[in-house]
């Protein structure tokens, strides 16, 4: 099976109504999980490399290694994507290594930590969309800063995210700035704010409405219904995962994450691509430890890793189901780039925003 851009397999999520998941990679044993999940139930796959992880495999191995899961998966669409693209040459360089789709995430300055203007992000965004067309993959833009509505804190990790403290105003994206944002940028895809985070500590509680606002959604999407709509930060963070963790020796506090009931009601409002990183590493992590904690002479790395594969292939699987993308792979008939390029060059993919609903 050819890749897919996540401008078809978004489009093919809308009409029949199911989110996708979207996995992060680094190495061999995440790819193989999330394939054989997807295979034992049917699903499209979007699988997506951050620059750190671009940095830590090589873009040369990911290449070749996505190369070889199409061809291991030949009956499963898989749409490679640029997690947080930074700029411009992120982006470029990621199509030349055989990505169908990059995240322009013009929210931050390319330094990937500093709040962006609103006139700096659409110019940026804007501009890669131009040129990702051209060659008919697809883009993601970022309206809004990812951090937290409970502290107000931003949500700086590994080198990517805001730093400090951010307002409620950039905590939450703004519905009508959305509508002119996908009008001048022609994303295909549009991440929003909502109060989630990247990593396991997003919430000190069961997240209610004041620090998960769904509501943002439903408003966006009232507004922009022909939308793509992204939720990052979305792992769940499952209390299992917590405890498999603490009872072979790791010291994670408690914590909670993105409730999937709450995923599966964005999906009903225009959600379609939800990122999920942490409880693949936690699901892996677990494992790990268990396998050093009980049997403490072992020291064959596959002893640690196959488990920890099965792991995360149960978790993505459980996503796959729960967001209803299991049973779509073998509907999708994938349209090549160069197709895409052209319906692009027609305008016949421009954004329909639909007049607004009265609210
Ligand atoms: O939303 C994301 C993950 O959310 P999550 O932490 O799983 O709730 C991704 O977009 C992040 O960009 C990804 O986890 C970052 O990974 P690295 O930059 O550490 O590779």
């Amino acid at each position: 099976m050819a890749r897919i851009t996540l401008r078809q397999l978004l489009d093919h999520a809308a009409e029949r109504g199911y989110g996708v998941p979207a996995f992060n990679i680094n190495n061999m044993e995440q790819g193989l999980a999330i394939m054989e999940a997807a295979k034992a139930c049917d699903a499209p796959v979007i699988i997506q490399a951050s620059r750190g992880a671009r940095i830590y495999a090589n873009d040369i191995m990911l290449a070749k290694m996505i190369d070889a899961l199409a061809e291991i998966y030949p009956d499963i669409p898989v749409c490679m994507h640029q997690d947080h693209g930074n700029d411009e040459a992120t982006c470029m360089t990621a199509i030349r290594h055989g990505f169908t789709s990059v995240m322009m995430d013009g929210s931050l300055l390319a330094d990937a930590k500093t709040p962006a203007s609103y006139e700096y992000n659409l110019e940026i965004t804007e501009r890669v969309a131009r040129m990702a067309h051209w060659v008919g993959a697809s883009v993601e833009g970022e309206l809004g800063v990812l951090g937290s509505l409970e502290t107000g804190e931003s949500e700086a990790e590994d080198g990517h995210g805001a730093e400090g403290k951010l307002s409620h105003d950039q905590l939450l994206t703004d519905p009508d700035q959305a509508v002119d944002f996908v009008t001048r940028t022609k994303v295909d895809a549009l991440a929003i704010a909502c109060g989630t985070s990247h990593g396991a500590y997003k919430f000190t509680r069961k997240p209610t409405g004041d620090i998960l606002a769904m509501r943002v959604i439903e408003e966006i999407h009232a507004k922009l219904p022909n939308t793509h709509l992204v939720m990052h930060g979305s792992s769940s963070v499952p209390q299992e995962l917590q405890d498999v963790i603490n009872r072979y020796g790791g010291e994670m506090p408690q914590t909670f994450g993105v409730p999937v009931e709450e995923i599966v009601r964005g999906i009903k409002h225009g959600v379609r691509k939800v990122n999920i990183d942490t409880d693949c590493r936690m699901a892996m992590a677990g494992q790990f430890r268990k396998v050093a904690m009980e049997r403490p002479g072992e020291f064959d790395p596959r002893k640690f890793l196959k488990p920890a594969m099965d792991a995360m292939r149960d978790l993505c699987r459980a996503r796959f189901e729960a967001f209803g993308t299991a049973g779509n792979a073998s509907k999708i008939k994938v349209i090549p780039m160069d197709e895409m390029a052209k319906r692009y060059s027609t305008g016949q993919l421009d954004p329909q925003i639909a007049t607004a609903k009265a609210a």
